[in-house]
Formats: structure tokens, sequence, C-alpha cells
């Protein structure tokens, strides 16, 4: 017999963040017509779910499981296989994954279950991407082998401000790309963004244990893997994170009630918390359901979990980290350029595998492109297109634009633009405000409150740029490409020294020389601005140099920028005196070393 509506016991929460949503939220039209369109798309047609269950059951067209598996997207299927295609099949049901604001941005890492949502969503399913902001206070112990340390409310604030900022751009971007690659503009598609404050605390600890405590069973939760590493490694787990999984099962359990959503999708790690949520949503339908009624369970109102493989590259490193740094979706913590650069890197053998899991490229287009590829593989063809589908996703059209054209100029011509490039992100990277401490040195916590306190709109840029690690990958490539000369070298005269500082030559006398034969080079600041490094113009370094002051040549008044010959560039940022005589040696002793090498070869 059939369970009376589950909907009708909890009050309806608000839970929603976002404009698009509250719009259709509060316009209380009923489901059917509270669908997201691509612009000027029709409506599903009425029987148009009905009529695709009956071309994928006569094999005609293939069952989003189906299509998910050959993308590589599925691990684990809790809840059993066969009744999870039979379910997609059957209707469009809510699907969603989490994420805890641990940090002020995504990492690629989490691309992974969020591209399945993606083509969930593609299919005209309806899909959330869950906020954790009320998960993140308790904190998940999957995978890890030690607590989390608590943050600050500011800082966590700040996390959730961003992540949901990220997350709002994310559905643009995969709405754009969905266009782009000419996804069924008649398919209706609904999506939402939610964060899970809105219910947990609102949540009365009395309720959660008497309803859905009663319903875990003690054995079950001390049998998981996040349970046993802790207790045997040693370090033990706060009851706080032992009850995680009830917070995490609340969830879908008030998304199942109140938003229909049948399936949960999350990284393997998320496996255990997925069958805790199994486990929790059954005990509070049972607990829901009529008590005259029989308890019959309809297959249309079942629960699934799917977990997304742990990635590892062919040479077995664990994916999405760089440097052993993650790889951040966040433009400030990793620029478009690098973000490119390292799906560029992938090796031969691991591309293929990442266009089927990260781009909506149709298989027959990456099969077309592994043929090329085999021809001639230098051209890394492969690459570049994954390199700009991901930087698409996650930066956008004119970002993805930007970076091709970057790289394909730094590779293919070895002009300055890669430099110039660089010089854009470097800048923006290194904070400004004269505080001489490396900010390495401190926790994110610090910089975090720091920034808070000075309340200016770009300091969530320096919190996030502080987060990311002054060792994350971009930051050694600065060491490379930027060099910090002290301010007292910048005076009328002094180009024959700087150039010598900066490494371009090897003693002032051959800086004399080249600039008086026209060799040495500088860009003129206003020829362009460093939000658009490709319009920089170059100018030899005047002859009469005694005249000549370096400081007007500041780009941005932060750096000039040196060139000798056609291509040997240096980034030279003006520091403190102090600061600059540090890397001032540094550079000389490299050349010295370079020196010394030569004479022994
Ligand atoms: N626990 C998940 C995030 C999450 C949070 C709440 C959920 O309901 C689901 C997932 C993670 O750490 O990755």
């Amino acid at each position: 017999m059939a369970a009376i509506p589950l909907f009708r016991h909890l009050p309806r929460a608000r839970p929603y963040v976002c404009q698009q949503c509250i719009r259709r939220r509060s316009g209380g039209l009923p489901r059917e017509a509270r669908r997201t369109l691509w612009a000027g798309a029709s409506s599903n047609e009425k029987g148009g779910w009905s009529e695709q269950a009956g071309r994928i059951r006569s094999g005609a067209q293939q069952s989003m499981l189906d299509v998910l598996e050959e993308r590589g997207f599925v691990k684990d299927v809790a809840g059993g296989r066969k009744a999870l295609d039979w379910l997609l099949t059957q209707k469009p049901v809510g699907a969603y994954v989490g994420v805890d604001p641990t940090a002020p941005s995504l990492h690629v890492g989490h691309l992974l279950p969020l591209m399945a949502l993606y083509w969930m969503y593609l299919h005209g399913y309806y899909t959330v991407t869950l906020l954790g902001g009320g998960t993140v206070q308790i904190g998940d112990p999957s995978g890890r082998t030690s607590a989390r340390q608590r943050q600050a409310a500011q800082v966590q604030e700040m996390n959730v401000q961003n992540m949901h900022t990220q997350l709002k751009r994310l559905w643009v971007h995969v709405r754009e790309l969905g266009i782009k690659h000419k996804f069924s503009p008649h398919t209706s598609r609904r999506r939402a963004l939610l964060n899970n404050q809105a219910w947990l605390q609102r949540l009365n600890a009395v309720n959660l244990m008497r309803d859905l405590g009663s319903g875990m069973r003690l054995g079950t939760m001390l049998s998981r893997d996040s349970v046993k590493t802790r207790m045997q490694g040693g370090d033990g787990m706060a009851i706080s994170e032992f009850c995680y999984p009830l917070f995490q099962g609340y969830d879908w359990w008030h998304m199942y009630a109140h938003e229909g959503v049948q399936l949960q999708l999350g990284g393997s790690d998320q496996y255990g918390n997925i069958c805790a949520g199994i486990d929790a949503v059954s005990h509070m339908r049972n607990l829901q359901r009529d008590p005259t009624t029989e308890a019959g369970d309809d297959p249309r109102e079942g629960i699934f979990g799917l977990t997304t493989p742990l990635l590892t590259t062919a040479s077995g490193e664990k994916f999405g980290k760089s440097a052993g740094n993650a790889v951040w979706l966040d433009r400030d913590m990793m620029s478009s350029f690098d973000l490119y650069q390292y799906f560029l890197r992938t090796a031969d053998d691991d591309v293929e595998r990442y266009l089927k899991l990260f781009t909506f490229l149709p298989l027959d287009k990456i099969a077309l492109i592994m043929n090329r590829q085999r021809d001639d593989a230098s051209k890394r063809r492969a690459q570049h297109l994954l390199a700009k589908e991901v930087v698409e996703l996650a930066h956008g059209t004119i970002a993805a634009k930007d970076a091709e054209i970057a790289h394909r100029d730094a590779f293919s011509q070895g002009t300055g633009t890669f430099f110039l490039y660089a010089l854009r992100n470097l800048l923006q990277k290194t904070p400004k405000q004269g505080d001489t401490t490396a900010s390495s040195q401190r926790s994110p916590e610090y910089n975090a409150l720091q920034a808070m306190q000075k309340k200016k709109l770009s300091d969530l840029r320096v919190y996030k740029q502080s987060f990311a690690g002054q060792t994350a990958s971009q930051q050694q490539d600065a060491s490379k490409d930027i060099i910090t000369l002290p301010k007292s070298l910048f005076e009328p005269g002094s180009f024959p020294r700087i150039l010598h500082a900066a490494g371009l030559v090897s003693s002032k006398s051959e800086a004399h020389r080249l600039i008086q034969n026209r060799g040495a080079y500088i860009v003129i600041p206003n020829s362009g601005t460093i939000a658009d490094p490709y319009t920089l113009k170059w100018e030899p370094i005047p002859k009469d140099i005694s005249k000549v002051d370096p400081t007007q040549y500041l780009v941005d008044w932060s750096a000039l920028v040196l060139r000798v010959g056609k291509s040997k560039i240096q980034i030279c940022r003006i520091g403190e005196d102090e600061e600059g005589e540090e890397q001032q040696v540094d550079v000389t002793k490299e050349k010295e070393e370079q020196n010394a090498q030569l004479q022994t070869a």
C-alpha cells in the first residue's frame, strides 16, 4: 500500500541561497513548471520521460547509468546497480553532491562527483549542489588521520561565501558548456544550490537523537573505515566527528522529504557516509510511515548512492596535486594559466581518461582526437583540449581562451607573452600590504583575520592567496619568472647594474655595451596594462643611461620588465632593501655556479 507523502510531516524550510532559486520558490509554481530551461527552450512535452524510458528499454538509447559508467564515473553503487538503473530510467529523480567549505575554494578533486552530477543535470535530472555550511562545523573524519582544527567563525564565513560564489559560477559555466556541446535544447533542466546550515541550525538535538539516532547502529558505525583507522592509529576520535554521518544523513533525509532527492553522489571516501545516509533515510521513512498501512517499499521512492573512483595518474601519483599542493579552482588561488598548465602536463596515458571525466565532449569526438594525437603526440592536441575545457568549466570562456593563447604562444614562438602573462598573475599574487613577514609563516586563520580587520574588498583575495600557500606550484614558478631587487638599486643611471642583478648579463660592462648597441629592452609602462599584457610594448633602454631613471618604467608601480635579445626576459619586482638583497645574493650565486659549470665543461 502507498506510503503517506513524507513532506507533509516536516516544516518546509527555506534553505535556498541563490537568487534564482529564491525566485523559483517564491513563485510557488508546481514542480513541473519550476524547471530551468535553456533560453528559448520549450519544456519537456508530457510523456517525454516515458518515451525516453521506452527508448532506453528497447536499447535505442543509453541509460543515464550506462553513460556515467562508460565515461568512468562509477566506482560503487549503494542500493543495487540494477535498481538504480531502473529508477533513473523511470523518472528524473533528484540527485545531490555535498561539499564542506573547509577552504575558500574547491580543488580539482571535487570535480569528479560534480561532473557526474552535471551530466545528470544536462540529461534532465533535478540536481543539487549542497554547501556544508553546517556540517563543516562538525568536521568529516572520512579519509583523515587526525581531526581538523577548529576554524574561527570569520574564516568559516569567508569560506562559505567564496565557495557559494564558486558553485554558483560553476553552474553558469556548465549551462554554457551544455549549449556549446549541443545538449538537447528541449530537455527541461533544474538545479539548485543549497546550504545545509539552513536546516541544521534549526535542528533540535533531542529530536535528532530520538528520531534519527535511534535508527543508527553502533556496530555498523564502528566498522566504517574512517572510524577504524582512527581507533587503530591511536589518535582516537571525538564524539562530534563520530556523529558526523548522522548530520550528513539528516541532510539527505531533509532533501529527500522536501526536494525528492533520491541519489547521493560523492568521492570514494564518502562511501561510508553515503551508506550511513541510506540507513538514516530508510529509518526516517519507516518512522514517518502511516502505522495503519502496511509497510511496502515503493521502488520508485528508493534511495541510492554512487561513488566516483579515486584518481591516480598513470605513474601512480594522486590526481589533483601539483608539487604536493592542491590544484585549486579559484582564480585567485590558481590562475587560469596555471590551471591550464596543470592539465596540459597530463601524461599521454591519462589524457583520454581525463577527457571523458572532465569534459562534456562526446565519446566519438574524443576517439577522433585521440587518433590524431597518436599521429603526432608532440603537438599535445588532446592535452590542450582537456586544459581548455577544464578552465572553461572553472573560470569561463574568456579565461580559457586567454590561457590557451598564452600557452600556444609560449610554446610555439617563445615570445614574451608567456612572461607577461606570468607577470600579470604574479603581480596579482604578491600581497602588497607592505608586511615583510612571509605570509607562509602564518596560519590561514591569521591571514584571514588580518584581512577581515582591514575590511577592504581585496581582502578576500589576500586571504585566498595566503590559503593557497606560498609553497604552491605557481609560487615556485614565481621565483623563476620574477625576482625582487632592492629599492636602492632603482636610481638614475643604474640600468647596467639592474640588468646584471637580474641575471640577464654576466657583467656591468656587458650591460653597458648592450645598451649602447640597443640590444637591451624595457617594457613601456603605459603601453598597456597589466590586465592586458598582450598590449605592452618594448623599447630599447635609452643610450644616455646616466640620465635615465628606471622608476619611470615601473609597470603597475611594482616591476620592471626587461629583455635582452629576442627572448631572455626577466621581471624585476621592486622590494624592500633587505628583502631584495637576499634574493640578489641568490641570483649572483646562481650566476657564479653557472660560470663555474661553464668553466669546468
Ligand atoms: N562530507 C562531505 C561533504 C558533504 C556534506 C554534507 C552532505 O550532506 C554531503 C556531503 C565531504 O567532506 O566531502
